[in-house]
């Protein structure tokens, strides 16, 4: 069975304050993870794990410092200045998934990851795919990254999961964020998006609460829809649904690109 998991940044920190950590989700998260293993291990089976995580409170306000007019500026020192806030989450995600025991690995993608002029991606995955091999737990994170025209652009965790999803032939696709799943003009949740209401959905999506660079909700159900993959969009906020999400057994919205 394998698994992609992305914690959104809004469950894992407030994205209001720079740098802000909600611990007590983070720790939950590693706690569920694990009892997740554990549940797989009983059945006998095989469980490989990929997570992602956003940009959260660490990424979107240092990269908003060089955003200017929606191009990246003064990047000689920009570049490390993100890169630098990323690998600090990345490393708090990390350490606390290790302290619960899950053996949880770095993928940096601003080291190796190229924006094409076509909208895809040059992502090698030689290493995520011998990572996984030796039942490492690969932890990639949105990042900045170059692209071929010069300039710069913000990886996002709603463009990684929905490409690693299609490109590794994931079993189970999931993205905890901090609402149900993607909800209507009425605030009721969406159970299922696909070519028969997508247009309609994509509609109503707002921005999302706090600094937010990337392209929130809309990002997330776009990117996946024209990734064509499945996956679940649910909220990682309550008590136990990751645990849920893992074993195949949460509620959300289901998006079929
Ligand atoms: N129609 C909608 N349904 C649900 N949430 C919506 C909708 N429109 C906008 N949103 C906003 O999108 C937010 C979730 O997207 P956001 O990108 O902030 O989450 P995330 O994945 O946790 O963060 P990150 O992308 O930083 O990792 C919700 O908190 C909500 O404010
Ligand atoms: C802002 C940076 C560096 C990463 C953004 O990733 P996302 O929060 O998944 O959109």
């Amino acid at each position: 069975m394998l698994i992609i998991l992305k914690l959104g940044g809004s469950i894992l920190s407030d994205k209001n304050v720079p740098f802000s950590v909600k611990w007590d989700n983070l720790e939950r998260f590693g706690e569920e993870i694990r009892n997740a293993m554990g549940y797989y291990k009983e059945k006998g089976e095989k469980l490989n794990l990929m997570i992602v995580h956003g940009g959260g409170s660490f990424g979107h306000p240092v990269a908003k410092k060089y955003l200017k007019d929606g191009k990246f500026c003064n990047m000689q020192k920009g570049f490390w200045e993100i890169q630098k806030a990323m690998r600090r989450f990345n490393n708090l995600v990390i350490d606390t998934l290790h302290f619960y025991d899950i053996p949880a690995v770095s993928i940096q993608p601003s080291s190796f990851v190229v924006f094409k002029n076509d909208g895809n991606l040059i992502f090698d995955l030689s290493a995520i795919k011998e990572l996984l091999k030796r039942d490492l737990v690969p932890v990639v994170h949105g990042d900045i990254v170059v692209d071929e025209d010069g300039n710069y652009k913000i990886l996002s965790g709603d463009h990684i999961l929905p490409y690693l999803t299609k490109k590794l032939d994931v079993d189970l696709s999931l993205h905890a964020s901090d609402v149900d799943g993607v909800l209507d003009e009425n605030g009721e949740v969406i159970e299922k998006i696909d070519k028969s209401n997508i247009d309609d959905v994509l509609k109503m999506l707002k921005d999302s609460k706090g600094i937010d660079v990337t392209g929130g909700m809309y990002l997330k159900v776009m990117e996946a829809y024209k990734m064509g993959v499945k996956t679940v969009i649910f909220n990682g906020n309550k008590n136990g649904n990751i645990y849920n999400a893992l074993i195949g057994n949460v509620k959300g919205t289901v998006i079929i690109g």
